[in-house]
């Protein structure tokens, strides 16, 4: 399974959405990772045939994806951002819905269902309505209707977008059930929904992809430039104002502050970045500073 993308581009008017795109995609999961305005929507938008790209090329298994739209999209689970739901419709019947809308077979359509809302932990809720899910719940049964008839290509638009921690840990685990022969595409702007998940992750700037790789891959570009360090409380506002500052403890012995660095401060022993410090280090000048 390979999914080629090649000079991807898509513009609005003048504005590039986005800009020169390339990658190969193989089986696993890959988190795409962009603040707002990014062009995460609009490359999902392309792929899953919603609209049209302005220029480049996009390959399934070496064939233009334009020749094998239907086969494609087939064998594709696609879950939107603020895909709206039936409120009066029961959750078994919701999915009886998206199960026709996937074609799937008659004798089949009970099983997928009930395999599909067991997956989400759902099937004791079945006969709900939807207007009486919480939103944890509502996420969960799109995510099971979007796993119908186990696609071979995922593709997932901030799917924990108003759930609370816990409930991002549900969705997580079940995402890191799925089998691994599938190629995931999962677009977020919270670093810990797919830093335990995704093999591979790929950083969205204005319609750019400005880094790509494994946790390794990234990490190894960038040593020497994430201390931690233990200071008083002036020398802790100092470092607020100077740099880039992305967590701040309080302890007894003072402050423990982590800071990324442009720099390398020969004094203080390195700390290893984490996925965060990398999108925070990228994504600085679109962020807050603590
Ligand atoms: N229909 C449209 N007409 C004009 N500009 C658009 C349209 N859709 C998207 N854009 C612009 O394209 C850029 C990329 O938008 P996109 O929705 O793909 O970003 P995103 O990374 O998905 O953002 P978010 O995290 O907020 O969903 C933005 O600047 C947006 O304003």
């Amino acid at each position: 399974m390979i999914l080629e993308i090649k000079e991807l581009t898509k513009r609005y008017h003048e504005k590039s959405a986005l800009d020169h795109i390339n990658l190969t995609l193989k089986e696993g999961v890959y988190g795409l990772l962009g603040p707002n305005g990014a062009g995460k929507s609009t490359l999902m938008n392309i792929l899953v045939g919603n609209i049209e790209k302005t220029s480049g090329e996009i390959l399934w298994n070496g064939k233009p994806l334009k020749e094998c739209r239907a086969q494609f999209n087939h064998g594709l689970g696609y879950m939107p951002q603020n895909q709206p739901l039936y409120e009066d419709f029961t959750g078994y019947d919701f999915m009886g819905y998206f199960a026709a809308l996937k074609e799937i077979p008659r004798d089949q359509i009970t099983n997928e269902i009930e395999r599909g809302l067991k997956q989400v932990f759902l099937w004791p809720e079945r006969n709900q309505r939807i207007k009486e899910y919480s939103g944890g719940m509502k996420q969960r049964l799109l995510l099971a209707a979007t796993l119908l008839k186990d696609p071979e290509v995922i593709i997932l638009d901030e799917p924990t977008a108003g759930l609370d921690p816990m409930q991002r840990v549900q969705v997580r685990k079940i995402l890191a059930q799925l089998s691994k022969a599938k190629i995931i595409i999962y677009a977020t702007h919270v670093i810990s929904d797919v830093e335990l998940i995704a093999n591979e992750f790929i950083f969205l700037k204005q319609g750019k992809i400005i880094q790509r790789g494994t946790m390794n891959e990234l990490t190894e570009l960038f040593p020497n430039h994430v201390y931690e360090i233990t200071c008083d409380e002036e020398t802790c506002e100092k470092l607020k104002r100077e740099c880039c500052v992305t967590r701040i403890q309080k302890k007894n012995e003072g402050y423990t502050v982590r800071v990324i660095t442009k720099e390398i401060w020969k004094d203080y022993k390195s700390i290893s970045p984490s996925l965060e410090d990398l999108y925070l280090n990228d994504f600085e000048d679109e962020q807050l500073w603590i």
